[in-house]
C-alpha cells in the first residue's frame, strides 16, 4: 500500500481486513492503533476485489485529514475528508445549490441572549455565560432532539452536570428557535451544527445509488449522534460502516446507545487495550488520570494494558512565574526539536500567539497545528497548538505549559458549566494532550498544580525546580 504504517497485528488484522458488511464498533485506549487500523481498513475496503468500492475515511478535524493523507497515497476510490466537507458535498449534490454555512453563530446567539436577558431580567438561567448557551444549542442540534424531547429531558445526558429545570429548558429552546429564525432571515440555511441533521433528512428520502459503499470513522467519539446517523444512512445495504473511538478522549457531547445512533452491532464491540505509543511511565500517568473522580460515570472506557517500552518519568518543572513558563517551554522544545518531533500543547489559542515569537528565528522547523496544516512530515521539528488540535497526532516529546490550578480547568468553562462538569471536560482534553507523547513529557506550572493531574508528590513524576 505504500503506507508508512505498521502492519496490523493479531486482532488488529481482524478489524482491518474482515467483516466487510454492516456496522462495526471498535473502541480502543489511546495509542492502541485505531488510526492505524482505520487507514488500513479504508485502503482495504476501497480496493479489495469483489467487496471493494468507493470508501470514505472521515475524521474530526482538517489537520488530521492532512495527517491521514500523509500515511500513503490514497487510491482513487478512497476519499479522506472531514465530516463537514462530506456533508457539504452531499447537501450541494442533493439541493443543486451552493451550501453557504453561517459562521458567526456565537455572535447571533449572544444577540438573542441579550434580548432574552432584557425580557427576563430576574431569571438566573439567563445570567449564565454565552458559552453555556452555545454549548447547549450544539448539544440539542447534535442530538437531533425536538422541542418536546428536549424540554421534557427525555434524552439522557451521560457524564453531564446537574440537569436543567424543565422551565429553563423551555427558555433555552426558545433561544434556539429565535437564533434559527434570525439566521434564516440573514439568508443562511446551514451552520456547522445543523448540517448533519439536514444531510440525514435528505439521505432518508434518497432512493438513488449511494456514492460510498464503505465508511470508516476515526476519532468517532467526538462525532455528534446526528453525524453518526447520517453516515449510517449514507451507505447501501451491502455496505459497511466501521467506527473507531475512545471515550476517554471525548471532548464534546455525550455517549448514547449504539442503536440510537443508528448502528447495529450484533457481534458486539471490539476492544483494544494494548498501547503501542506511550512509554510505560507516560501510560501509567494517563491511566491514573483516567481513574480520577472526574472520569467517573463515563461509559465504555477501555482500560489499557501495560505497555512494554520504558522511558523517563514525566517531568514536572516548577517555574517561578507564568511568563517564564512559555520561555522555558520554547527553549526546551527548540533544543529537543533538533533531532525529534516535539509538541508544545496548550489549552487556549491565546497562549499560542504568546508562544509564537519565542519560537521564531531558529534553525529548527516550527509548525502550528491547525486546520489548514499544509502537509504532514515525519521530520524533526517543533509543533505547537491547542490540546484539541493535537487530537490523533503523536510526538516524541510533549511539553505542557500552564498546568496551574487557576488555568486548568479554564475559568470560563467553570463559569459556564460549574466546577464538576468543567473538570470532566477539561480532564479529557488534558488526557488527550498527555497521551500524545511517545517517550517524554514535560509539565510546567508556577502556582498550585492543576487538580486534573495526580498529586505532584506522587511517584509518577520527577520534579525539577530552577
Ligand atoms: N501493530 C502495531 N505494531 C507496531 N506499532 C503499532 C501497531 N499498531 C499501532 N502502532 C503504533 O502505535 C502508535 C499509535 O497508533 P495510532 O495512532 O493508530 O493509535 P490510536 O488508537 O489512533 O491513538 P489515539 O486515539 O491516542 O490517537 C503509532 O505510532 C502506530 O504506528
Amino acid at each position: 500500500m505504500g503506507l508508512s504504517l505498521p502492519e496490523p497485528k493479531g486482532h488488529q488484522r481482524d478489524v482491518a481486513f474482515l467483516n466487510e458488511r454492516g456496522h462495526c464498533v471498535v473502541l480502543g485506549t489511546a495509542g492502541s492503533g485505531k488510526t492505524t487500523m482505520a487507514v488500513h481498513r479504508a485502503h482495504y475496503l476501497a480496493t479489495a476485489p469483489g467487496i471493494g468500492g468507493r470508501t470514505l475515511l472521515v475524521t474530526f478535524n482538517k489537520a488530521l485529514v492532512t495527517y491521514l493523507k500523509g500515511m500513503g497515497a490514497p487510491p482513487p476510490s478512497l476519499q479522506i475528508e472531514t465530516y463537514h466537507a462530506f456533508a457539504r458535498g452531499y447537501l450541494a449534490h442533493r439541493t443543486k445549490a451552493a451550501v453557504r454555512i453561517y459562521k458567526p453563530k456565537e455572535k447571533l446567539v449572544e444577540r438573542v441572549l441579550e434580548e432574552v436577558r432584557d425580557r427576563l431580567p430576574g431569571r438566573a438561567l439567563v445570567r449564565r455565560p454565552l458559552e453555556f448557551f452555545v454549548d447547549e444549542l450544539h448539544w440539542l442540534v447534535g442530538h437531533g432532539v425536538d422541542r418536546r424531547t428536549y424540554v421534557e429531558g427525555r434524552t439522557r445526558r451521560v457524564g453531564r452536570g446537574k440537569p436543567l429545570q424543565q422551565s429553563d429548558r423551555e427558555v433555552v429552546f426558545a433561544i434556539y428557535q429565535r437564533y434559527e429564525q434570525l439566521r434564516a432571515e440573514a439568508g443562511y440555511e446551514y451552520d456547522f451544527d445543523n448540517m448533519a441533521s439536514s444531510a440525514l433528512a435528505l439521505f432518508q428520502s434518497d432512493e438513488t445509488e449511494r456514492q460510498y459503499r464503505h465508511v470508516v470513522v476515526d476519532e468517532g467519539q467526538d462525532f455528534t449522534p446526528e453525524m453518526i446517523r447520517s453516515l449510517a444512512a449514507a451507505i447501501p445495504e451491502d455496505g459497511s460502516l466501521t467506527f473507531f473511538g475512545d471515550y476517554a478522549q471525548q471532548i464534546y457531547g455525550s455517549r448514547m446507545s449504539w442503536r440510537s445512533l443508528g448502528l447495529h452491532v450484533p457481534r458486539g464491540i471490539v476492544e483494544f487495550a494494548h498501547n503501542y505509543r506511550n512509554s510505560r511511565q507516560i501510560a501509567r500517568l494517563a491511566q491514573v488520570m483516567s481513574e480520577m473522580p472526574y472520569f467517573k460515570d463515563e461509559v465504555d472506557l477501555v482500560q489499557p494494558t501495560r505497555p512494554a517500552a520504558d522511558g523517563p518519568k514525566p517531568t514536572i518543572l516548577v517555574s517561578p512565574g507564568k511568563e517564564r513558563q512559555l520561555a522555558e517551554a520554547a527553549r526546551t522544545a527548540l533544543a529537543l526539536g533538533a533531532d525529534r518531533q516535539v509538541a508544545i500543547l496548550m489549552r487556549t489559542r491565546e497562549h499560542e500567539s504568546e508562544l509564537k515569537p519565542l519560537l521564531a528565528g531558529g534553525r529548527v522547523p516550527v509548525e502550528r497545528l491547525h486546520r489548514d496544516l499544509p502537509r504532514w512530515t515525519d521530520q524533526p521539528g517543533v509543533f505547537y497548538g491547542t490540546y484539541s488540535a493535537a487530537k490523533g497526532f503523536e510526538f516524541d516529546s510533549v511539553i505542557l505549559p500552564f498546568c496551574d490550578a487557576d488555568e486548568l480547568p479554564k475559568p470560563g468553562e467553570v463559569e459556564a458549566h460549574g466546577p464538576d462538569e468543567a473538570k470532566a471536560r477539561e480532564g479529557r482534553q488534558l488526557y488527550v494532550a498527555v497521551t500524545r507523547a511517545r517517550t517524554e513529557l514535560v509539565i510546567l506550572h508556577s502556582g498550585k498544580l492543576t487538580d486534573l493531574l495526580p498529586d505532584e508528590m506522587s511517584d509518577l513524576y520527577v520534579r525539577v525546580s530552577p
